[in-house]
């Protein structure tokens, strides 16, 4: 089988895990990934086997640093059918006319406008409206995370209305510039939070508010959801519908924080301790009346990855079932 040809500008927190499982399925591959700077990751990059592309203005600090290159951002992209845009959140707009220019196929990630790909994507919600779409923006962690819960409930129930309180991690554990050390900050002051309108961007019938606080941890982003849906349901109704969802994963057996969470990724043994899944607490299961609530933990370093290697396979048209695909990725990232 000729695999599709895939590259990663920006092999960063999510670029990296991008890359690693791109190169995990049978029907695609890593051509190459980009860094503007030749510290420890560019180096492992290499040791790993990627060929490494940078901005040709960088090449002489790489060689300087004995890192290979294996040429240009620009000669990069002319390889590839598709590049996954994993820069930093706002910088990737400026690569549309390069992409546009070679003739290749972009997915760019949360932290772009939904305007610059013209489709959002979640592979559970809308994996087919992405069959052969040369532009496709998969949503940030916390919106992926809320889209794989509400379009079941709303497939089976019936959505009226949602409301969810997001606490977010302040910066991902890597990221030594950022805050806040001893504060609580409403992120952003301005309601609602850019969620709400992201989820519309995917399911754009749902009535969404959302609130976002930033909160001094690292590890996880953690949910409070309230949905009214239209149909009586129990608990165990809710229970059922998640459990049906490969990519939700129930919390017990003493796992009460985000803490546990990571430490049960280790114990597992998941590459750089990635929880792909929503990690749901089904005792929050509460019902009352036609509304209900549940708390939900986003491991924001790795949820969208599964979905984005998804996103490739619906723009690439290797398969025409959005159901098919999550199941190749699952198996093949071993979730
Ligand atoms: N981190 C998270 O929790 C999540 C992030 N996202 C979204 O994913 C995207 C990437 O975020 P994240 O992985 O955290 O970002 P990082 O800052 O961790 O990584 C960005 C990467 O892009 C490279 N880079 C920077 N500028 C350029 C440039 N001009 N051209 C090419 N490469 C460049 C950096 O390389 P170098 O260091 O060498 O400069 C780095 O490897 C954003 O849209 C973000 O909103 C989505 C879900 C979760
Ligand atoms: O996509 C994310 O969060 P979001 O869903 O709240 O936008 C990631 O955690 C990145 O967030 P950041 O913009 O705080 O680095």
């Amino acid at each position: 089988m000729v695999k599709a040809k895939i590259a990663v500008n920006g092999y960063g927190t999510i670029g990296k895990r991008v890359a690693d499982a791109v190169q995990a399925q049978d029907d695609m591959e890593i051509i190459g990934v980009s860094k503007t700077k030749p510290n420890y990751e560019a180096a492992v990059a290499h040791q790993k086997g990627y060929d490494l592309f940078a901005p040709a203005s960088n090449s002489g600090a790489f060689e300087k640093a004995g890192i290979p290159l294996a040429g240009t951002i620009e000669e990069m992209v002319e390889k590839a059918d598709l590049v996954v845009d994993c820069t930093p959140g706002g910088i990737g707009e400026a690569n549309k006319p390069m992409y546009e220019k070679a003739g290749v196929k972009a997915i760019w990630q949360g932290g772009e406008d939904h305007e610059l790909a013209g489709f959002s994507f979640n592979a559970a919600s809308n994996y087919e409206g992405a069959l052969g779409r040369d532009l496709v923006r998969v949503v940030s962690c916390n919106t992926t995370g809320l889209c794989r819960v509400i379009y079941p409930i709303d497939r089976e129930l019936g959505v009226k209305k949602v409301r969810v309180t997001l606490a977010r991690r302040a910066t991902d554990p890597n990221d030594i510039k950022k805050g806040p050390i001893n504060a609580i900050v409403p992120d952003p002051i301005k309601l609602p939070s850019h969620h709400g309108p992201d989820i519309k961007s995917v399911l754009p019938h749902i009535n969404i508010t959302t609130a976002a606080l930033k909160i001094p941890t690292t590890l996880m982003h953690l949910h409070t959801v309230n949905m009214e849906v239209n149909t009586d349901c129990t608990a165990e109704d809710i229970n059922r519908i998640f459990s049906s969802q490969s990519r939700i994963r129930f919390m017990s057996q003493g796992i009460n924080s985000t803490a546990e969470i990571i430490e049960l990724a280790r114990d597992m043994g998941r590459p750089r301790n990635d929880m792909w899944e929503n990690c749901i607490w089904p005792e929050s299961i509460t019902v009352h009346e036609r509304e209900f609530y549940f708390f939900q933990a986003i491991h924001q370093e790795s949820i969208v990855v599964p979905e984005t290697v998804d996103a490739i396979r619906a723009m690439m048209e290797l398969e025409s079932d959005g159901a098919k695909s999550i199941q190749k990725t699952n198996k093949a990232i071993g979730l």
